[in-house]
């Protein structure tokens, strides 16, 4: 049977001299699956995240992304992955479109289906009035939704959202959920970071770490059962407060 897993993760470790970020992980995450990634500031999300998509070696450990090896694999697993940040996302000095064929290049799209991806995008956004507009004046939550698609464009197996609503109002955060959604009941993996605890409940599953390990990894529904929270908030308050 072929691997239903989009990520698997063994003993996974990264430590910078003596002090070690993230200190032994297992978890897998299931093709098509919302994963929220939680933990306080400083848990050790980014460093996990950056070994995963190929940016930052492991001191230990393993790890697939999309069926290729973290230690070997860096190149194909960039190929077949999309990211975004809430802290870079596009180029502001470059319109709509401009990112749009900028990035599609990047991925290597040819330049008929950059033409075509972009036609759809701006339509699905609504971003028709604005595709000749500098990104940079756009609201930061048209730029992030823009950002999410942009992150989509070479039709990824995984895609990594880090903090992608960070600073976004509720309605356009509602908005962005839609896309996940969306995206996921395409057959996307979608691997995410947030603060917000609304969030967390909108996940298939949640790993929560503290201090560089998962302390817990469960639907939203079975963890606040666990821990006896009507939220989860009330359930990331326990775990972080040990
Ligand atoms: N290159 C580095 N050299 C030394 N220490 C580092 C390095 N990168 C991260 N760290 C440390 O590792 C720990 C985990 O950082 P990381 O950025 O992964 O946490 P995080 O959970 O993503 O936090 P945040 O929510 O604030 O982004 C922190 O104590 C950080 O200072």
């Amino acid at each position: 049977m072929k691997n239903e897993n989009a990520i698997t993760v063994s003993e996974l470790t990264k430590t910078f001299g003596t002090f070690t970020a993230v200190n032994a992980i297992s978890f897998e995450v299931k093709k098509g699956e919302i994963f929220g990634f939680l933990g306080a500031n400083g848990a050790g999300k980014t460093t996990a995240m950056k070994m995963l998509i190929g940016i930052l070696k492991p001191s230990s450990g393993q790890a697939t992304v999309a069926g290729f090896d973290v230690h070997t694999e860096s190149e194909a697993i960039k190929r077949n992955i999309g990211y975004m940040s809430q802290k870079f996302a596009l180029y502001d000095d470059l319109t709509v479109r401009e990112n749009i064929t900028f990035f599609g290049g990047i991925y290597g799209l040819s330049r008929k289906r950059i033409q075509e991806k972009s036609k759809q995008l701006i339509e699905d956004l609504g971003l028709g009035a604005v595709g000749k507009s500098l990104v940079g004046s756009l609201p930061l939550g048209w730029k992030q939704k823009l950002a999410f698609s942009v992150a989509m464009l070479h039709d990824p197996q995984i895609v990594f959202l880090d903090e992608p609503t960070g600073g976004v109002d509720p309605i356009t955060r509602r908005q962005f959920w839609e896309m996940i959604y969306k995206a996921a009941h395409a057959g996307t993996t979608l691997f995410v970071t947030t603060h917000y605890m609304d969030e967390a409940e909108y996940c298939n599953r949640v790993s929560i770490m503290v201090n560089g390990k998962i302390e817990a990894l469960d639907t939203p529904k079975n963890l606040k059962q666990h821990f006896e929270a009507a939220t989860m908030n009330d359930v990331f308050l326990k775990l972080a407060r040990g």
